[in-house]
């Protein structure tokens, strides 16, 4: 017989393409169903894209199909924002997306859209095996709760959010004050918040959500989502916590020099600094970011890749890179730290025994590579749902330290970086100490809940019960 068969389509932006890769390679290795992917890439400039999309191919878990890209300069403004960038390629390829799917001769019974492609849910209707469709978050609950709940903010809250002097109360769940917005919710009559309401519209009219997160990491906000209560009603559809779904360590095929250097240094000594696929700094921060790691004395690895656009567009070059640290910092640090300019194999480096912190822009994907190998974290916040990642990271999980102000907000100066870094990495400091403990524990937790019988294991069971990919 058949096996049943999936249908996950991911949206522009490595941030979002790798949670549906892996999503997939889930799926299909745990519930043995055949899996598709259409991947709606950023275009042919992103090579880390394509990269990741010929590795997932190797693992031959999933059936990877790459839609050709669309040209959308006719449907935004030159300066539209990122968001809206990704939702109206999503818009404009749901025309590519229906042919793929009608031209498949085995019809898949369910489809999974990400947060962006929420729009596309509508062409199950015109497929008749289709029956069921499903939001992935690629992120956590608490993020979950504020989108679906941002049509009932946008009705109360007068004035735009970044004035509100209360914090944003959500039934059953933390609220959400000015650190906590996300990036789109900054200016409510750009095109990105349009967006996002309608996306917390449309995410009710799905089947059902699964969230990158598990059970014993968020159990209130889940419980609010799930069960009575005023979020719940407006949730409508069943929410399944099955994370931490993350990449993990590859085979290793040729030595990697960092993971060389990184074997030579004292086991949890070396603070990881990665901003991400997207992140970049002014040229002013990348200057106290450089002087703080150096004052911190601690090691560390800094992966200073060219500045990039999230849809993949270089805006410098390696040699402009090296220009914007300080004059002498290769050769002061030689020994003590690595500067990578290129893109850097993240999960083989924080699965290295020598690595004791991580300085991230709290990406979910990056946090989640971090929190699955007890790695505490320094929280460097930069855009999206970031800010909401580093408080929940500091305030509810424990497992990390924020800067005392949003980097978005002013320049975080070399002292400050280097107390950072020194709490998290250095055996001494208490604070660290009770972060590292937690951050273990969070290990620990994130590892039974993907175990038979464990809760994100049962909770994916089940869901793939209540749309009969299993029996
Ligand atoms: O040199 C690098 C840099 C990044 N990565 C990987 O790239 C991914 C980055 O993902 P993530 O940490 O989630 O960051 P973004 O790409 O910035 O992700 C977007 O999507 C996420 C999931 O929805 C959101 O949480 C973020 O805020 C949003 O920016 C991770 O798997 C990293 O391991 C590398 O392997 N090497």
């Amino acid at each position: 017989m058949d096996q049943p068969h999936a249908l996950l389509v991911s949206s522009p932006g490595l941030g979002h393409l790798i949670p549906i890769l892996e999503l997939g390679n889930r799926l299909s290795s745990v519930l043995n169903v055949h899996v598709t992917i259409l991947a709606v890439t950023s275009g042919s400039s992103s090579s880390t894209e394509t990269e990741a999309i010929r590795a997932a191919t190797e693992r031959k878990a999933c059936e990877i199909m790459e839609l050709p890209s669309v040209d959308i300069d006719n449907l935004v403004e030159p300066d539209a924002t990122v968001i809206t960038k990704i939702v109206a390629k999503m818009r404009a390829m749901k025309p590519a997306v229906r042919n793929a799917v009608k031209s498949m001769k085995r019809k898949p019974i369910v489809m999974i859209v990400d947060l962006f492609g929420t729009e596309l849910m509508s062409l199950a209707d015109d497929v008749d095996d289709l029956t069921a469709k499903y939001v992935y978050i690629a992120s956590h609950a608490w993020l979950l709760a504020l989108v679906v709940y941002l049509p009932v903010l946008d009705k109360m809250v007068k004035g735009e959010y970044v004035e509100i002097e209360e914090p944003l109360k959500i039934p059953g769940c933390k609220p959400v004050g000015p650190k906590e917005l996300i990036e789109s919710m900054l200016y409510r009559s750009d095109r990105q918040y349009i967006e996002f309401l309608r996306i917390g519209l449309e995410i009710p009219m799905s089947n059902g959500v699964l969230v990158n997160t598990w059970e014993e990491l968020q159990e209130n906000t889940l419980t609010a989502l799930r069960e009575g209560g005023e979020l719940s009603r407006i949730m409508k559809v069943p929410v399944y916590p099955i994370g931490p779904i993350v990449r993990t360590k590859r085979p290793v095929k040729k030595p990697i020099c960092i993971l060389e250097w990184l074997d030579m240094q004292p086991e949890r000594s070396v603070v990881y600094v990665c901003l991400g696929s997207g992140g970049t700094l002014s040229f002013e921060q990348t200057m106290e970011l450089a002087w703080g790691l150096e004052l911190s004395g601690q090691r560390f690895v800094w992966v200073l890749r060219k500045p990039a656009s999230y849809l993949g567009v270089s805006s410098s070059d390696d040699e402009h890179v090296s220009a914007s640290l300080p004059e002498g910092f290769l050769n002061r640090t030689s020994g003590v730290g690595l500067v990578v300019t290129e893109w850097a194999p993240q999960v083989d480096i924080l699965s290295h025994g020598s690595i004791g912190g991580f300085l991230s822009h709290c990406g979910w994907g990056s946090v989640l590579e971090s929190l699955t190998k007890g790695v505490p974290i320094v929280a460097w916040p930069l855009y999206a749902e970031q800010w909401m990642n580093a408080t929940l990271l500091t305030e509810e999980i424990g497992v990390a330290i924020r800067t005392s102000e949003l980097p978005s907000k002013r320049i975080i100066g070399r002292e400050e970086v280097a107390s950072l870094v020194r709490k998290i990495v250095a055996e001494e400091d208490e604070e660290g100490k009770k972060i590292r403990v937690k951050a273990e524990e969070v290990r620990v937790s994130s590892e039974r809940a993907w175990t038979q019988g464990g809760s994100s294991h049962r909770s994916i069971l089940e869901w793939a019960k209540r749309c009969s990919l299993v029996s």
